[in-house]
């Protein structure tokens, strides 16, 4: 167990802190004394967390609506962000991913998945760097990626390539910021079930495959094990944790490795199916 006020007086940036993983994050985060910003696209769903957080813990939570696939959206949060004060930690969170036979991806499909995944952590990334180097602060930041990042999944190839170009910028930024005070740190989740992650990439066919086979520890993450992982790293108690990426997995990446190569047995019709 931590201590009860590992992040206190720590003001953390969320991306996609509404939902899934990113929420169970940040509420974390608010029982070790942090106050948090969540960002999001849907204003609605940051509110209603941001509530719930605080009536959990008492936190401070502010929301702020921004696609970060724009640069300028990004700019433009981070100076609303700062006039109330600095932030001492980020959280490259928010993500876009689906199942889908790469030949037949759009340039605008593998956009979508690019923009948010690498761009959106690139421009969150530098806004605050820029900021911390200027007011010669310290900060951290802290990527979730996942297993495809480390070895590639199939049917994923955008994500997993966005995912290997945050951890490429963890270990840049952890050379090149280390000077000032900068951490930048990863965390590669396994399999942590949340609605957004089932619903994009767990198709019922997939849902009844035996756990064991492809986990040695024979079950799900659990979203409070994540949390706590990524407590720690963000925490002055990992001050000498930098351009790491450390995975939390169950063992899975051993045993079948990062993706889902079940699918390479799938009939057109089954990816017509599941595209429909
Ligand atoms: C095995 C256990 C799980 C392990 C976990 C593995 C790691 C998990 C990684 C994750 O990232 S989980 C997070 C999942 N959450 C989300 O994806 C939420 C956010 N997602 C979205 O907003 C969308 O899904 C999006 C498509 C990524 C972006 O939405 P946006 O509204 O910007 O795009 P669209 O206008 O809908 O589409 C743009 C473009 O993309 C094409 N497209 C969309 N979906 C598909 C698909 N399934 N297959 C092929 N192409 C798709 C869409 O058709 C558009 O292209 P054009 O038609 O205009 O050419
Ligand atoms: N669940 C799992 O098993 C695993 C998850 N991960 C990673 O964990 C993270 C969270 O995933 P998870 O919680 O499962 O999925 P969710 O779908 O719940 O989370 C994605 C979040 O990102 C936000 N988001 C998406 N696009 C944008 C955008 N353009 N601008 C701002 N916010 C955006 C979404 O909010 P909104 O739609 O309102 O914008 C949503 O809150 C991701 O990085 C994912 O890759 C990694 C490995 C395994």
């Amino acid at each position: 167990m931590f201590q009860p006020d590992l992040l206190a007086g720590k003001r953390v940036l969320v991306t996609g802190g509404g939902t899934g993983l990113g929420r169970a994050i940040a509420h974390r985060y608010a029982e070790l004394g942090a106050s948090l910003v969540l960002c999001g696209r849907r204003g609605e769903v940051l509110a209603a967390t941001a509530a719930e957080i605080t009536a959990a813990t008492g936190a401070k939570v502010d929301a702020q609506t921004c696609d970060i696939r724009s640069g300028e959206a990004v700019e433009a949060m981070m100076e609303r962000i700062w006039q109330d004060g600095p932030l001492d930690i980020l959280v490259n969170n928010a993500a876009g991913n689906f199942l889908a036979r790469t030949q037949l991806l759009s340039h605008r499909a593998v956009d979508a998945v690019l923009n948010t995944v690498l761009h959106g952590a690139a421009y969150c990334t530098i806004a605050c760097g820029r900021r911390w180097i200027a007011e010669g602060r310290p900060g951290a930041v802290l990527s979730i990626l996942t297993l495809s990042a480390l070895q590639g999944a199939p049917f994923t190839a955008p994500s997993a390539m966005a995912k290997a170009g945050v951890l490429a910028m963890t270990r840049s930024l952890a050379v090149e910021w280390g000077r000032h005070g900068i951490r930048l740190v990863a965390v590669a989740p396994g399999s942590f079930p949340t609605p957004g992650a089932w619903k994009q990439l767990m198709p019922e066919e997939r849902r009844k495959a035996p756990l064991g086979r492809s986990i040695p520890l024979g079950r799900h993450g659990e979203h409070a094990e994540l949390a706590n992982l990524c407590a720690f790293l963000v925490s002055d108690q990992a001050g000498y944790i930098t351009g790491e990426a450390v995975v939390i997995d169950g063992g899975k990446r051993f045993l079948g490795g990062a993706g889902p190569s079940e699918l390479l047995a799938w009939t057109d019709a089954q990816w017509e199916a599941l595209r429909a």
